[in-house]
């Protein structure tokens, strides 16, 4: 009973990984009281013979209030609403003060970060954009992610940004705390807290807002002169990640692909592109500029240094803070295996990321607008300015570009333009043309 209302209630959320697939079997692998009213539940769904976990925070009441009956997933037989629970300020404080305490609940670790003190006073809301993952804001104070798919182990999120901090590196949203389990007899992170950023805006929507501005002027006047010129800020992003990428080298291991094994990355990339081929079959028309681009990779002849790296780069997953750039979401690409997410890479990957984000920023609006085609080289132009912008704050900031790296470069692009293909297609398919213009042969840095 509880599991077909789950398995009805979960197919239908945003952060939901397996949209589009029928579920076959919801199976509830763990359920713990935290305290009366509220249950945390590990839940296994089953699809198409693989099994994905997710946690869930059931809040059960006999009357439900009207703030949360948008937050219903249904009753019991004996009349007892439950809801998810994340939307109920009176019992999401609990996790706070659990994390102030290091307080342990039925085998869920509360813990907060050595030195940082937490006001469990914070009353908590739902952040709007809604992604893979839960978050919630506390009072204008913390914000606390709550990971909605469980892969065993330590979420890299917080591994780097606890390593961050520990260096005292700048452009990181200061940690607070976290909450984790035993998972397959893993330590698994289940919630990670940090600094709330405010006033900050999310990169994505100061570049739309630019984007925008250029839509709006006539042809004559160039992206340069436009008043929302976003170029500034894009070389200060690029300087903000070169910065990070050097952070990262210093707190973790790193090493180099010695030339003889730079294949192997193009192998990496064509197993990508053969697991996307098989669920994406219209992506085989590009499979001709892809290819070409993954071959030049293979006629490389320098090493490749490579360490950890952020994973999943874009404009959503930085802020602007009146005094810079602040990046997020270290966690890699929700999705793939966590070996794969903790695999040193090189930071080309998080440059290539931008880049694309940077074409997704110009492109968005054209997505439903009536003069698409006449603004088309304007979208070209923005995504060029800030992209090369992007570049040179890279450089000057002392990350490592040369002129060999253009084919590697061009490869990661294609890669993340081959996964954005895949993560369009399962959550926002009206979005799929945005990548599939990244297969269009042109030249490019
Ligand atoms: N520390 C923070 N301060 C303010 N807003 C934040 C912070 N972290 C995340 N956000 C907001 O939440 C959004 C989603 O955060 P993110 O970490 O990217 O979650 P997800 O993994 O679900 O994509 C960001 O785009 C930003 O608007
Ligand atoms: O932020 P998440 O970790 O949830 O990342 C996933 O979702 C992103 C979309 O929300 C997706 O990013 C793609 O769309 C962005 C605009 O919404 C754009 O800025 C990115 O360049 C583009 O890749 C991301 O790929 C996915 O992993």
């Amino acid at each position: 009973m509880l599991d077909e209302l789950l398995a009805a209630w979960i197919s239908r959320q945003r952060w939901f990984g397996g949209k589009g697939r029928a579920i076959d079997e919801l199976s509830i692998d763990s359920d713990v009281e935290l305290r009366p009213g509220l249950r945390h539940l590990i839940v296994a769904v089953w699809q198409e013979g693989s099994r994905d976990r997710y946690q869930l925070l059931l809040g059960e009441r006999e009357q439900l209030p009207d703030r949360l009956t948008h937050a219903l997933i249904g009753t019991t037989p004996d009349d007892t609403y439950l809801y998810d629970a994340v939307h109920d300020f009176e019992l999401t404080g609990w996790l706070l003060d659990g994390m102030a305490h290091d307080a342990t609940r039925n085998g869920l670790r509360m813990r907060h970060v050595p030195g940082a003190t937490i006001d469990s006073d914070q009353r908590s809301l739902v952040l709007g954009a809604e992604q893979s993952n839960t978050s919630l804001v506390y009072g204008d104070a913390y914000i606390c992610k709550l990971f909605r798919r469980l892969i065993p182990g330590v979420n890299p999120e917080l591994e780097l940004v606890l390593a961050l901090a520990a260096r005292d590196a700048p452009h990181i949203a200061r940690p607070y705390g976290w909450i984790e389990t035993d998972l397959d007899g893993a330590s698994t992170t289940l919630a990670f807290m940090q600094e709330f950023l405010s006033p900050a805006n999310d990169g994505w929507d100061l570049a739309l807002a630019s984007v925008r501005d250029l839509y709006a002027l006539p042809p004559e006047v160039a992206a340069a002169e436009a008043g929302g010129d976003f170029a500034a800020e894009s070389r200060r992003l690029g300087a903000a990640t070169a910065r990070v990428h050097h952070e990262l080298a210093a707190a973790f291991p790193t090493d180099v692909v010695e030339s003889h094994d730079v294949k192997r990355m193009a192998e990496g990339f064509r197993r990508r592109l053969g697991r996307a081929i098989a669920e994406i079959p219209e992506l085989r028309e590009h499979v001709g500029v892809i290819e070409g681009a993954y071959h030049q990779v293979e006629l490389l002849t320098h090493h490749v240094p490579v360490q950890r790296v952020h994973g999943d780069y874009h404009l959503g997953q930085v802020m602007r803070t009146p005094t810079d750039w602040v990046v997020l979401d270290f966690e890699g690409e929700p999705g793939q295996p966590l070996a794969e997410r903790r695999a040193l890479s090189s930071p080309l990957r998080d440059v290539a990321g931008m880049l694309r984000s940077f074409d997704y920023a110009a492109r968005h609006l054209l997505m439903d607008h009536s003069q698409a085609e006449k603004l088309e080289p304007r979208a070209q132009e923005w995504a060029d300015r800030n992209r090369a912008a992007f570049m040179e704050g890279y450089t000057d900031g002392g990350g490592v570009i040369t002129r060999g790296d253009a084919a590697l470069l061009r490869a990661f692009e294609l890669s993340k333009a081959v996964y954005e293909v895949v993560y369009e297609a399962r959550n926002r398919p009206s979005w799929l043309p945005i990548p599939l213009a990244a297969f269009r042969p042109r030249a490019r840095l």
